[in-house]
Parts: C-alpha cells; sequence; structure tokens
C-alpha cells in the first residue's frame, strides 16, 4: 500500500509493472491535485492550517490597516489557495491555474479601500503564475506606494501537524478500501472516494493532471471579496 501523490503512486505503479509486486494506492498530498478521489489525505488539515494562521494575522491586517500577501502551498495546483480565499474571505486569491493581471488585482484592492473594509488579505499560491507572494506584494507596491504591505510565507507549516476529523476518518475509509481492494486483486489502483462512495481508480489515471479548481469556487471567493 503506497500513500502519496503523484510521485509516490507512480512508483507504486513502476512496482506492480516492472516487478509484479501487488500495489495499491492511497491519495496522500495537501495539493489534492490526484484525479480519482474528490479530496485527497492532508488536504483539509492543510486548509485549515492556512486558514487559522490567516485569522491570526488578520488581526494585525486590521489593527495595524496593512495590506498582506499570505503565500499558501501549491506549486501547480490552486486547490488550498481557493479554499483558504473562500475559507477567510480573502480580498483576491491567485492560483497557478489563473493568472490575474496586477492592474486587475490593484483595482480590486482600490475599490475596497473605497467601501472602506476593514482588512485586506490576499492569497497567493505558490506557484502563481505571475510569481510568488514576494514578487506580487513588490509589484502592487509599485501601483500603490501608500500601502503599508507585509508578506507572510506560510511554507511546511501546511504540510505537517496533527490531522483534522475529517482527514482521520477519509484515511481510516481509505485505508480499509485499500486492505479490502488488495483482497479482492484490485491491483495498480488507487483507491478513492467520489460522491461519498469507494472508487478503485488505475493510477495512470489517477495521477493525470486533469483535475480542476471548480469554477463555481472563482465566482464564489469573488462575491466574497467585494
Ligand atoms: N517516476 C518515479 N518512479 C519511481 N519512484 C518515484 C517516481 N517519482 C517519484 N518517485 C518516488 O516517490 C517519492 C515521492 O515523490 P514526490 O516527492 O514527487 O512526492 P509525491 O508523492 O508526488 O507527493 P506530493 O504530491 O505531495 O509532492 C520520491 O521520493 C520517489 O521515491
Ligand atoms: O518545497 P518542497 O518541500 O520541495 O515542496 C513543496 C511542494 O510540495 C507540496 O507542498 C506538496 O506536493 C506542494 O504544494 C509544493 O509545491
Amino acid at each position: 500500500m503506497v500513500i502519496g501523490g503523484d510521485g509516490s503512486l507512480t512508483g507504486a505503479h513502476l512496482f506492480f509493472q516492472e516487478f509484479g509486486i501487488p500495489a495499491i494506492g492511497l491519495p496522500g498530498t495537501i495539493d489534492n491535485d490526484l484525479s480519482g478521489t474528490d479530496l485527497t489525505i492532508g488536504f483539509d488539515t492543510a486548509c485549515n492550517t492556512a486558514i487559522q494562521a490567516i485569522d491570526k494575522i488578520r488581526d494585525t491586517a486590521t489593527s495595524h490597516d496593512r495590506l498582506f500577501f499570505v503565500e499558501v502551498m501549491g506549486r501547480d495546483a490552486g486547490f488550498i489557495a481557493i479554499n483558504a480565499g473562500i475559507g477567510s474571505a480573502a480580498a483576491a486569491t491567485l492560483i497557478p491555474e489563473k493568472k490575474m493581471p496586477i492592474e486587475k488585482l490593484v483595482d480590486r484592492l482600490k475599490a475596497r479601500t473605497k467601501a472602506m473594509k476593514q482588512s485586506n488579505i490576499v492569497i497567493v499560491a505558490e506557484g502563481g503564475k505571475s510569481g510568488g507572494a514576494v514578487e506580487i506584494a513588490e509589484k502592487v507596491q509599485k501601483h500603490l506606494p501608500y500601502f503599508d504591505i507585509k508578506v507572510t510565507i506560510l511554507g511546511h507549516l501546511q504540510r505537517g501537524g496533527s490531522p483534522s476529523s475529517f482527514d482521520r476518518v477519509l484515511a481510516s475509509k481509505l485505508g480499509v478500501a485499500a486492505v479490502e481492494g488488495l483482497m479482492q486483486g484490485k491491483y495498480d489502483v488507487m483507491a478513492g472516494i467520489i460522491n461519498n462512495k469507494i472508487v478503485y481508480t488505475p493510477i495512470t489515471k489517477a495521477i493525470v493532471d486533469d483535475k480542476e479548481v471548480d469554477e463555481d469556487d472563482f465566482r464564489i471567493a469573488k462575491i466574497l471579496s467585494t
């Protein structure tokens, strides 16, 4: 049984293909970027960590009237960022899958100032197309020199710690499914949960990078940001 992201699952696939070792995979990555499962083990915990940290940062953002750029993990996937953006009603969320022109971001921040919003926190996924939080903050500062801007990079805090109850239950259900799958001769597949049902997906399909951030999540994040 191999628990991990696309790299680990590729290894599991090769163990089976090359050596005939009966291998089954479980989706374990904070990035949530595996197909064949609605959610991956670790994602919920990472989102909780990010949102709790943003809550703490918000106190200084409000009391000192500062604009914060908070960088979350997700080099190639914006799932943590969009969830953190919705969960903390961020001023904007920048993710690797979508480019947001700096001018648009600046306009949004100006509009929020006009609307007398109490705090401004922008979430930036580590692998964003316009750069990380430091780069974005530098660009925005040039357009808004009167803003007091700070950057916080949450980093590896998001990849560890005590799992949320959701992740414990998910991991337990998938652990049972993986053992049962192996006993039924289901090899070279990944156990996942889709619409609350256990699903076994060939590892080669699960690791294909085609899981996309829901368009509706962008819409909701935008509504909450204005
Ligand atoms: N192509 C491959 N063939 C065999 N083993 C691999 C391959 N790619 C990765 N691995 C093994 O899987 C391990 C973990 O891979 P990687 O660091 O990419 O993390 P991951 O499982 O993709 O998780 P995450 O998505 O969270 O980074 C590697 O250290 C390596 O041992
Ligand atoms: O900085 P590291 O440890 O190489 O890994 C960071 C990467 O690992 C992840 O945290 C999990 O795959 C990604 O979000 C991130 O891109």
